[in-house]
Parts: C-alpha cells; structure tokens; sequence
C-alpha cells in the first residue's frame, strides 16, 4: 500500500517584508504551524515598497532547505496574493510608535483591510481561515469580515494569543513554575490596554499531574506581601494589557518574534485543535457573555473540528465582568468609528450579517 501524498496548504502573509514577516515565514516554511509533514506553500503579499524585503525573505527561505516548503511567490497583486489560500494571516500594517495608542491607527490601516477581505472573499480557497494581526486587530477584522459576504465570519479572527501567552507567562514566573504547567487563563475583549486579563479560572499542574486552581496557589505565592486583589490589579492586568508599550519603549519598536509565535500558536491551534486548556482569540461574537452580536472581542474559546468554539458558562466576577463591559464599549466606539469613515456599513454586525 503507498502512502497518500499530503496536501499542500497554501499560506498568504501580508505584509512580509515587514519585521513580524520576517520572524514568522521560517517558523511556518519549517512545520512549526501544519508540522513538518505538511508542505507549504507560501504567498507574500506587499506593497511596492516592502517588495524589496519580501523578496530577499524568499530568497533566504530557499536557501534554508526546508523540506516542508514547497514554494514561495512574492506579489504585490491582491488578486495573486490571496489566489487558492486555506490560511491568512494579515499583518501588513503600520506599527504604532512611542505614545501612541492602537486605536490611532484606524485612520492610517483601517483601509487596508476592506480591499483585502474583498479579494479574500473572491479570490482564497473555500476553507480560508483568516487571522489579523494589524492593529487594530479585532476592528480591522470586522472590516476585512464585512467585505467577505461569502466567507462565514467565523473564519475572520483577531490575534489576542499574544496577550494569552503574556498572561502564561507572568503567571508561571510568579509561581515559579513551567508555563506548560498552566491552563485556562482568559483573555477578554479587545486586543488593547482595555483588555481583560483574567486568571479565575485558570489552574496551576502540580508535579503529581493534579491541578489547583490558580487564586489558591497565587495567594499562597505572594505570601504576606501583597493580596491577591491588589496583585491582580496593581501588578498582574497593568503588565499584559501595557506590555506591547513596554516593548516599544525597551526595544524601540514592536514586538514581533512573539507576536510571529502567537500568531503560529493561533493557527496551530485552530487547524490542531485544543486539548486539556482552551486558549483565548478574537472571534466574532454570537452574543455570549453579554458581547454584541458580531463584534471581533477576545472569548475563553476551544477549537474543535477546525472551528473556534467559545467556552460557554463560566460565571466572569463581577469586577471581571465590569472590566469587560468596559473594552466592550471601545470596540463598540472603533466600529462606530470605522462606519463614520465609511469602512464598513451603518449596523453591519448587529444582526449576524
Ligand atoms: N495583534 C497583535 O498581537 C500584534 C499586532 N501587531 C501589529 O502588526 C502590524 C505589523 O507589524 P510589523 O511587522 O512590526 O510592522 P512593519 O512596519 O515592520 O511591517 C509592516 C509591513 O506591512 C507592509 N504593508 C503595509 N501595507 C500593506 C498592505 N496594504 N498590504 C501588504 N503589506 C502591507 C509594509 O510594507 C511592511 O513591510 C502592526 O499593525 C502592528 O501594530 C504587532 C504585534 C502584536
Ligand atoms: O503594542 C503594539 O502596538 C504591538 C502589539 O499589538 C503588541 O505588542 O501587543
């Protein structure tokens, strides 16, 4: 019996020539986001100007010998870029600088991605599964969702694992323990410093296999020093929902290895599925947890069958639940924004489509 010969996904990157382009495609050519089984064919997409940088990225890729790498194209026609892709991850983009918030980037990207979602829409493979990473990511997914009539909206997705993976992170060095060792952290609402960063679900896998509920094993790490409480408000939310601007201000631009990891992770997860922990994702919402109706926000979700599924019946804290309502408002007000710029239409979302 022969081996049935794998299938060949096809990959799109906007904006590749860019600095995260440059730490997710090799990540991507050598099996990180389908495993090394899976050959790969990627599709870069720029404008004129990063075409340059797009182009010496391909070159390098060819030269790394990746066996799962079966072909790369650069181009700066949407049309081309988007041609046949199962997967795609919209990163072209103008970062923010010092001071800036992600929000002041509507005006300058927010017209990037209604053309895009339309040639997604006419253009990629039936099964496209679309994640943004531009900021600001989840009004910028509504956007390119908004201009796919025939892509479900479930398929658009906003990067909020890059907060996820930054709450595993503060966790784990708090308690001093692998962040292998850490589940069901949330990330709630929107990929900005109004986001919700919430540990009251999450638990801690002791070395015996079993797991404590992280409020009992966090209070008990921080000893007398300081409550739970004033932790998780003074030290723990402030760290994840500001460490984009930390990084801007250490390293004098924006993250992009581990935005480029979180975005492998998203990916990974959607096409793998979850196992014993979900993860957190912008997904348009179909009115949990008291989000409206078609917002992208940031939900507790589990992937299964390759669909994101939103982990229903937990009971958010009422300080939670504040603190979402809260970063709810402002997607409300970006997608306001976004329709008085003429981005999408007036109510698009509120009723489904
Ligand atoms: N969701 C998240 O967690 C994160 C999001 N970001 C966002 O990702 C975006 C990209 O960041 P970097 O790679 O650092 O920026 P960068 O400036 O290094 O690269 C952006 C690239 O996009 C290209 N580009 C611009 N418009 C385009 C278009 N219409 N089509 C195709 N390509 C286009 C540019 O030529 C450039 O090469 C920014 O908006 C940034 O804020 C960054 C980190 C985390
Ligand atoms: O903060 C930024 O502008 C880049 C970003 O989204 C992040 O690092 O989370």
């Amino acid at each position: 019996m022969s081996t049935p010969t794998p299938v060949t996904v096809t990959v799109t990157v906007t904006g590749a020539g860019g600095q995260i382009g440059y730490a997710l495609l090799f990540r991507i050519a050598s099996g990180a986001m389908f495993g090394p089984g899976t050959p790969v064919r990627l599709q870069l997409l720029e404008i004129p100007a990063g075409m340059k940088s797009a182009e010496g990225s391909a070159l390098e890729l060819q030269d790394c010998a990746f066996g799962s790498l079966a072909s790369v194209e650069v181009t700066s026609d949407p049309a081309r870029g988007f041609e046949g892709a199962n997967v795609a991850l919209l990163v072209g983009s103008r970062p923010r600088g010092a001071g800036m918030e992600r929000a002041d980037l509507l005006s300058a990207n927010g017209a990037i991605f209604g053309p895009q979602g339309a040639a997604i829409n006419a253009h990629a493979a039936a099964d496209v599964r679309v994640l943004v990473v531009g900021n600001p990511a989840n009004t910028n997914a509504l956007i390119a969702a908004a201009h796919a009539p025939d892509v479900p909206p479930e398929r658009f997705t906003a990067m909020t694992r890059l907060d996820h993976n930054r709450a595993l992170a503060q966790v784990a060095r708090t308690l001093d323990v692998p962040v292998a060792g850490i589940g069901n952290v949330i990330i709630w609402g929107n990929h900005s410093a109004s986001q919700v960063p919430d540990i009251s679900h999450g638990w801690v896998r002791g070395p015996d296999g079993t797991r404590r509920p992280l409020p009992q094993a966090l209070t008990e790490a921080l000893g007398g020093t300081c409550s739970l409480e004033s932790w998780l408000a003074e030290t723990f939310i402030p760290r994840v929902a500001k460490r984009g601007a930390e990084i801007i201000a250490v390293r004098g631009s924006s993250s992009a290895a581990s935005a480029a990891a979180a975005a492998i992770d998203h990916v990974h997860d959607w096409v793998s599925g979850t196992t014993d922990s979900w993860t957190s994702a912008g997904v348009v919402s179909d009115g949990s947890y008291g989000v409206p109706r078609g917002l992208v926000s940031s939900f507790p979700v589990h992937s299964r069958d390759g669909a994101w599924q939103i982990q229903q019946g937990l009971e958010p804290e009422a300080g939670v639940r504040a603190r979402i309502a809260a970063s709810v408002s402002e997607l409300e007000e970006e997608r306001e924004m976004v329709a008085s710029m003429g981005l999408i239409e007036r109510g698009y979302g509120r009723d489904g489509r």
